[in-house]
């Protein structure tokens, strides 16, 4: 038999989206998969050639470009950051519904804000230097893994750009969102090398595509 399809898909707030998705797609992973006290990153589904790996939603995007895992599931805003050239993101999933924005202090005046330099405090450091550039603007980066909404009242940068859903977490520690950098939503991604080598990887996207299609209003 075949060496097993590994499909790898973000630990957090995506799963819950994620797990029906994948079941009207044949992916079921096993009963332990839903046990909360089991430390395990790999699952076995009910199907013997697929296996699934739990993972933080960046290294979703960086085993499925290097082949570690054929396929997987993740936010657009991880596939945007990356750019990964071996990473193929074939189906829009209509899950994970949120958005990028620059967002800063209601004190901080646009003037302030649009200087030809900043900091930006962001978990996204080239997507955020892209968007800068596209508007002649140099951004410096300061890369951090969470709660970017405390950085400008400590004084480490004078604006972020982080995801925002209801708003509620921007509000709540007195940040404005200014600009939308780039709507999100989570998709299927395969490794191109693998999608061309290995038949099974094209039967998962086809899938995925069928799955969509149906979700699709009429
Ligand atoms: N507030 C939000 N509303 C909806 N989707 C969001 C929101 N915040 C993040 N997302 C989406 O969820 C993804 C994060 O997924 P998830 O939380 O499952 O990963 P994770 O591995 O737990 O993340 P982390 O690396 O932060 O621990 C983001 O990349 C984005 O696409
Ligand atoms: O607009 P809201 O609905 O308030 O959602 C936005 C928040 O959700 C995400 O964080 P998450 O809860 O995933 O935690 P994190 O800071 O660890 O990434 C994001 O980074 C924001 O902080």
């Amino acid at each position: 038999m075949a060496a097993p399809l590994t499909f790898a898909i973000p630990k957090g707030r995506i799963l819950d989206e994620a797990l029906p998705v994948m079941a009207r797609a044949g992916l079921v992973p096993e009963e332990a998969f839903h046990d909360k006290g089991n430390r395990s990153l790999t699952f076995g589904t009910t199907r013997d050639d697929l296996r699934i790996i739990r993972v933080r939603a960046f290294d979703v995007a960086t085993f499925v470009a290097h082949g570690a895992a054929q396929a997987g599931i993740v936010g657009s805003d991880v596939i945007e950051e990356f750019d990964y050239s071996d990473l193929y993101a074939p189906v829009d999933l209509d899950i994970g519904h949120c958005r990028l924005s620059l967002a800063a202090p209601a004190n901080v005046t646009e003037r302030q804000a649009g200087a030809s330099h900043m900091r930006v405090a962001t978990k996204y450091p080239n997507l955020t230097r892209r968007w800068f550039e596209s508007k002649g603007v140099q951004a410096e980066c300061v890369k951090l893994n969470g709660a970017m909404e405390i950085a400008p009242a400590l004084g480490l940068a004078r604006q972020i750009v982080d995801l925002v859903s209801t708003g509620r977490t921007l509000i709540e520690n007195g940040l404005e969102e200014r600009e939308t950098i780039m709507q999100v939503s989570a998709r299927l991604i395969v490794n191109r090398a693998a999608l061309k080598t290995d038949p099974r990887v094209g039967e998962i996207v086809e899938s995925f595509r069928a799955v969509a299609a149906e979700a699709e209003p009429a």
